[in-house]
């Protein structure tokens, strides 16, 4: 994910200009957000789930695409020399994927962040959809609380 210029997380992307489509605006929105060294592109077929939002009136489409460990290292380096690094974009975050043995910390703490938009949903619709965490873990994650120093939990609102 990317941390944005106002503090909260969210995918690389943006709104479609007028003659664009989905597919189009992603790959122009990639290639100002992320890097250029590595050509990021997706096509239809990587479309994982849309959702409409009423409120804003928007159709949000989420894309996937696999990339190994090595292009994941440089897709991130190159983020640093990306057009809008140090203005709409501040960074790329890697998502931990693990909970650590207080049962809070990783993936459950990763999701008590600010994020822009229905990202938050994008990303847990994307680990169950390729297979990455279950519906279970993800369920796990939401409800963990967080330890304190005293071994007490958050306490939890009734
Ligand atoms: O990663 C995302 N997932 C889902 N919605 C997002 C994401 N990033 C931005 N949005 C939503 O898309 C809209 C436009 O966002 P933004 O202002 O970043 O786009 P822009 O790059 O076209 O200016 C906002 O309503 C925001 O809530």
């Amino acid at each position: 994910m990317q941390m944005r210029f106002d503090g909260h997380l969210g995918f690389p992307g943006g709104c479609a200009d007028p003659g664009e489509d989905a597919v189009d605006a992603l790959n122009r929105e990639m290639s100002e957000e992320s890097s250029r060294a590595v050509r990021l592109r997706v096509c239809d077929g990587d479309r994982v789930v849309s959702h409409w939002s009423p409120d804003k009136r928007l159709l949000l489409h989420f894309f996937a695409l696999e990339v190994t460990p090595d292009r994941l290292a440089r897709i991130e380096r190159g983020v640093l020399a990306a057009h809008d690094f140090g203005g709409e974009v501040l960074g790329t975050v890697r998502v931990p994927l693990f909970t650590m043995s207080d049962g809070y910390r990783g993936f459950p703490s990763f999701l008590r962040n600010q994020f822009i938009g229905n990202s938050r949903q994008q990303l847990l619709h994307g680990l169950v959809a390729k297979g990455i965490m279950t519906k279970e873990e993800i369920r796990e994650a939401l409800s963990a609380q967080p330890v304190f120093f005293d071994g007490s939990k958050e306490a939890v609102a009734s």
